[in-house]
C-alpha cells in the first residue's frame, strides 16, 4: 500500500537557463529547497544570485527550464505564488515621506491576510519607529523594515537577497537573530550573502555559484569537512598541510570558485 504523497518541495528548479544577450547568467541550475529549510546563495559579483532569485520571484522569465516553488508555477499559478511569497530585494523602494507605520499598512493592504501593521513591527523591534519617516531611518532599521514589509503577507517562503549588505557588525548581528527567530518558526528561506559567517549561522545548506553554475553545495559544516578531508590525505601522502588552522567557510569558498569572500569581480 502506498503511503500519503508527501508535499512538493518548497522550491524546486529543474535546468534553469538565463542569457542576457550573450550573457550567460544562469547556465543549467538544478536545485531542490525543502519546506522549512534555509538556503544561501554564495558566489562573486556576477554569479548570478540575484538573477536567480528575481526568477524565483516571478520578476524575471528563464531563457530555459522550469521553477516550481510549493508545487506551484509562475505560468499558471502567478496569484496564488504572489500571495505566499515575501521578497525583501537589494534595494527595495520606498516612500521616504511616508512613515515605518504608514509603509507597513500600505503593503499590508496588497494582501487579502497576513500580519497586523503592529504585529509586523514587533517581528523586527521597529515599534519605537514606527512615525518616523522612511527617509531618517538608518541602514539597519530600513533593513529591518524591508523584512518586514517581506513578511508583512505572513509568506511561506521568504527570498532575501543579501539581507545586511552595507550593515556595521552590530546592525547585521541584529538582523540575524530576527532571522534566526523566522527560521525557528519554519518559514522556507532562501537569501543571498556574500558573507560566509552568514550563511554558516543561517543556511541549513548553501549552494556556491559561479558564473552561473552551482560549483558546490551541501551543509556549511560538509563543505568544511570535505576540504578537511583533502587536508588529510596530502598529510597521508606526505605533503606539507596547506591550512595550518582549522578550515572555514571561506576556505571552501575560495576553493571553488578560485576567490575571497568579498574580493568581487574576476580580473
Ligand atoms: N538586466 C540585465 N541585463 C544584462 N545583463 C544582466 C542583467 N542582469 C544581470 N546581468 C548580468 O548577469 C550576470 C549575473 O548577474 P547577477 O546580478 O545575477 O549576479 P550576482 O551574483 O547577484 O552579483 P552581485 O553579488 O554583484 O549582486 C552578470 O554578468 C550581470 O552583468
Amino acid at each position: 500500500m502506498q503511503g500519503p504523497v508527501p508535499p512538493a518541495p518548497a522550491i524546486h528548479v529543474k535546468g534553469l537557463v538565463k542569457r542576457f544577450g550573450a550573457t550567460l547568467a544562469v547556465n543549467g541550475l538544478e536545485l531542490s529547497v525543502a519546506r522549512g529549510e534555509c538556503m544561501g546563495l554564495l558566489g562573486p559579483n556576477g554569479a548570478g544570485k540575484s538573477t536567480t532569485l528575481e526568477i524565483l520571484e516571478g520578476l524575471q522569465s528563464p531563457t530555459e527550464g522550469e521553477v516550481h516553488l510549493l508545487g506551484l508555477c509562475w505560468k499558471k499559478h502567478a496569484k496564488q505564488l504572489r500571495a505566499r511569497i515575501g521578497v525583501a530585494q537589494q534595494q527595495t523602494w520606498l516612500y521616504d515621506r511616508l512613515s515605518v507605520e504608514e509603509t507597513l499598512a500600505l503593503f499590508r493592504s496588497f494582501h487579502a491576510q497576513g500580519l497586523d501593521v503592529e504585529e509586523a513591527l514587533g517581528r523586527v523591534r521597529l515599534e519605537d519607529k514606527r512615525k518616523d519617516y522612511v527617509m531618517n531611518l538608518s541602514g539597519g532599521q530600513r533593513q529591518r523594515l524591508s523584512l518586514a514589509l517581506a513578511l508583512v503577507g505572513n509568506p511561506d517562503i521568504l527570498f532575501l537577497d543579501e539581507p545586511t549588505t552595507g550593515l556595521d557588525p552590530r546592525s547585521r548581528r541584529a538582523l540575524w537573530e530576527l532571522l534566526e527567530e523566522l527560521r525557528a518558526g519554519g518559514r522556507t528561506v532562501m537569501l543571498s550573502t556574500h558573507y560566509l559567517e552568514e550563511a554558516r549561522r543561517l543556511c541549513d545548506r548553501v549552494v556556491i555559484l559561479d558564473r552561473g553554475r552551482i560549483v558546490a553545495q551541501g551543509r556549511p559544516s560538509e563543505l568544511i569537512a570535505s576540504l578537511e578531508g583533502g587536508l588529510e590525505e596530502g598529510l597521508e601522502a606526505g605533503r606539507p598541510p596547506a591550512l595550518a588552522r582549522e578550515v572555514t567557510l571561506d576556505d571552501v569558498y575560495l576553493a571553488f570558485t578560485g576567490h575571497g569572500p568579498r574580493e568581487g569581480t574576476r580580473p
